[in-house]
């Protein structure tokens, strides 16, 4: 796991591992927010289980609280489906056929499609999502479900696994997403069977991943798309940036533009809980806490992630180096 040595892209790894300890225990109480419940096995989540995991591109990963607990990963597969389909198809496909526009509406709107004439405006929202997933190379929706499987698990540097349980309890009440790729369809933005898109995507939310798991896939997007645990490319360079532009303008859903001003850091979120936040040629952030915020953002996950990009300095629009900029404690700790 953590290695004693630091590239000094992040303050050195003392400093991030006492950092990391002090973000979990400085939110560990805060009881806001809400577990989700229109998926009826996230509802059974223990509100009381929060995690977090900072990995550096050296590969260091430096852990706190549950940072071990395997949830599913829900809407942050999106990042990077997205990133493996961009590195398949290139970019300028998923543009056109997906776009790269927030919505400002929330994340399974079926009226912002309607809106938009069919266009599903960009990747992180379910309607661009499913339509990425449509583009997902392979001949079957078994053959492009193990394209899917085996590329976040090298992003993860690990194999993941699905949880059936959350699998099936979300195909049993994932009309609303049927609804939607039927309507892609409609429009003529999938070019696959809508349930099998649906289903492969409802497939890519159910992996299991950790805090951990996040904070290493996230600092592979970091890394310009080398694994910096397992030293694997997985995708470019070129796709990392085309992808932190997405997760900045989109990742947060309908609170991107707030996230990013007040937080500064591209990052995708998920109902479960999860949350991965990349620092480019630093690191990342994956933290887990259930109980979310009216967004669908998890509420302690956001505070930890503020405070650790204040008090490591990574806020990409920072014109100071670290050891200007004012202390962490500085500003409120409100997202
Ligand atoms: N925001 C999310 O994490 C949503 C993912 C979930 N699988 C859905 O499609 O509704």
């Amino acid at each position: 796991m953590a290695q004693q040595v630091s590239t000094g892209a992040m303050p050195g790894w003392h400093r991030v591992e006492t950092l990391a300890v002090q973000a979990h225990a400085r939110y560990a109480s805060n009881a806001d927010g809400h577990v989700a419940d229109y998926i009826p096995g996230l509802a059974a989540a223990d509100p009381e289980l929060f995690g977090l995991a900072v990995g550096e591109i050296d590969g260091s990963v430096h852990g706190a609280g549950s940072c071990e607990t395997l949830f599913s990963i829900q809407s942050i597969s999106k990042a990077f489906v997205y990133a493996m389909v961009c590195d398949a198809v290139g970019h300028g496909v998923i543009k056109d056929r997906v776009g790269v526009n927030n919505t400002g509406l929330s994340f399974n709107s079926v009226i912002a499609v309607e809106l938009n004439n069919g266009h599903p405006m960009n990747p992180m929202v379910n309607a661009g999502a499913i339509a990425t997933t449509a583009l997902v190379p392979g001949a079957t929706p078994a053959e492009q479900w193990e394209v899917i499987r085996t590329g976040m698990s090298r992003f993860a540097g690990r194999q993941l696994e699905l949880d059936g349980e959350i699998y099936h309890s979300e195909m049993r009440t994932n009309q609303r997403n049927r609804a939607i790729a039927q309507l892609l369809e409609s429009y003529g933005r999938i070019d696959i069977d809508p349930s099998d898109a649906v289903d492969t995507y409802t497939r890519q939310c159910s992996l299991r991943v950790s805090a951990r798991d996040l904070a290493v896939m996230g600092a592979t997007l970091a890394d310009g798309g080398v694994n910096p645990v397992t030293g694997e490319r997985v995708v470019s360079d070129q796709v990392c940036r085309d992808t932190l532009a997405v997760l900045a303008s989109t990742g947060m859903y309908e609170r991107s533009g707030e996230w990013l001003f007040e937080i500064g850091l591209p990052a995708k979120s998920g109902v479960s809980g999860g949350i991965v936040a990349i620092a480019p040629g630093k690191g990342a952030i994956g933290t887990f806490s259930p109980l979310l915020d009216s967004a669908g953002n998890s509420v302690r996950g956001q505070l930890a992630t503020a405070y650790l990009s204040r008090a490591l300095g990574l806020n990409i629009f920072a014109s100071a180096p670290a050891h200007h900029s004012s202390a962490p404690a500085a500003r409120k700790d409100a997202v």
